[in-house]
């Protein structure tokens, strides 16, 4: 059960991000970027979203558990100096109001939960760093899971190009329908999948990194199924967002290496999205994301999303191909 006061609550805190996000994209400079222990890249504004975000919820509803991507822990060194001054500065010029670091080093750390209990928040600050930091497509993904299963997915897109020539949407999953809501637009639109008639005029999207999913393996099941459009390649849970508006009819996301497992924040706003806009998500085995594991999806492997007509038939080819 999602209360509306949580679903705005989440609604404010992925705006707010977003907001941040925008202006803070082309304009980093030197030193305001981090590579982390897995090789993977952050920036001011990724630690600097979680930190508003935690703000707005716990504002709204009290004291929250959140598993979080970013960890204070790399902020805390004492060469990082310059780069927790410019967290702390976005995060101030988003709240209107100057706030001290430690504060903000303390709203990232509610970030710092292990995932097990009946009820969690899971927030991806930025997904698609990479995307952001080339100045392409990124998303805020706040999510509420309740016994294992996601109740509530906010996406917020906010380079997304609409079909009516705007850029940037919310998306909001709840209560059994997917809504969007376009930059400029107070009400909401009722989204939902596409349905081509045959898998020949369907088209998949794939991470623009080759290293998070397999572009080979993505071409040899296209291939197969017949599929002839180009990829839709684009970063982040945009891709889930495509599929759920019909941009795009399949998500595939091939394992690169064994032993690679998912993170929860990398996909539980994006898969609901997909779900309460008619469409099914698994991963490449075809079995539903489990999130009772902690902070990864430790029992799945990849994921393939698609409008739902043609998912069993995916599934089959995927399974051929990575055999
Ligand atoms: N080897 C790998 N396989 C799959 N996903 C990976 C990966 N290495 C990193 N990632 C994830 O890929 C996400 C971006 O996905 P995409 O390619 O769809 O834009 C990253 O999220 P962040 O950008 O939040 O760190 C990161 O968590
Ligand atoms: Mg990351
Ligand atoms: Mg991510
Ligand atoms: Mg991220």
């Amino acid at each position: 059960m999602v209360t509306d006061l949580e679903r705005n609550a989440a609604l404010h805190a992925v705006r707010s991000a977003a907001t941040l996000c925008s202006a803070a994209q082309g304009r980093l400079v030197a030193g305001e970027t981090l590579t982390k222990g897995d090789d993977s890249p952050v920036t001011v504004a990724d630690f600097a979203a979680q930190a508003v975000v935690v703000e707005a919820l716990t504002d709204r509803l009290g004291s929250i558990e959140l598993v979080g991507e970013e960890d204070p822990a790399d902020l805390a060194s004492d060469d990082q100096a310059s780069l927790r001054d410019g967290v702390t500065a976005l995060v101030s010029t988003q709240l209107g109001h100057d706030v001290a670091a430690g504060q903000v080093l303390d709203w990232i750390g509610v970030g710092g939960s292990d995932g097990r209990s009946d009820r969690y928040w899971t927030l991806d600050p930025i997904d698609g760093t990479k995307g952001f930091l080339r100045g392409d497509q990124y998303a805020i993904a706040l999510a509420l899971i309740e016994d294992g299963e996601v109740v509530l997915g906010v996406l917020g897109c906010p380079n997304l190009p609409n079909p009516d020539g705007s850029t940037g949407a919310v998306f909001v999953a709840s209560g059994g329908e997917a809504v969007a809501y376009p930059a400029g637009a107070t009400d909401p639109v009722r989204v939902g999948v596409a349905e081509p008639a045959t898998l020949a005029e369907a088209r998949f999207c794939e991470s623009v990194e080759s290293g998070h999913s397999s572009h080979d393996d993505a071409a040899e099941i296209a291939s197969r199924l017949g599929i002839v459009a180009e990829p839709y390649r684009i970063d982040s849970q945009c891709k889930y967002a495509a599929v759920a508006r019909g941009d795009a009819s399949i998500y595939l996301r091939l394992p690169t290496r064994p032993g690679y497992r998912e993170k929860i924040w990398d996909h539980a706003a994006g898969k609901f999205v997909v779900e309460q806009a008619g469409g099914v998500v698994t991963d490449v085995d075809g079995a539903s994301l489990d999130f009772r594991h902690g902070r990864r999806l430790e029992e799945n492997r990849g994921i393939v999303a698609t409008d739902g007509r043609f998912h069993d038939r995916v599934i089959e080819v995927v399974r051929d191909v990575l055999a």
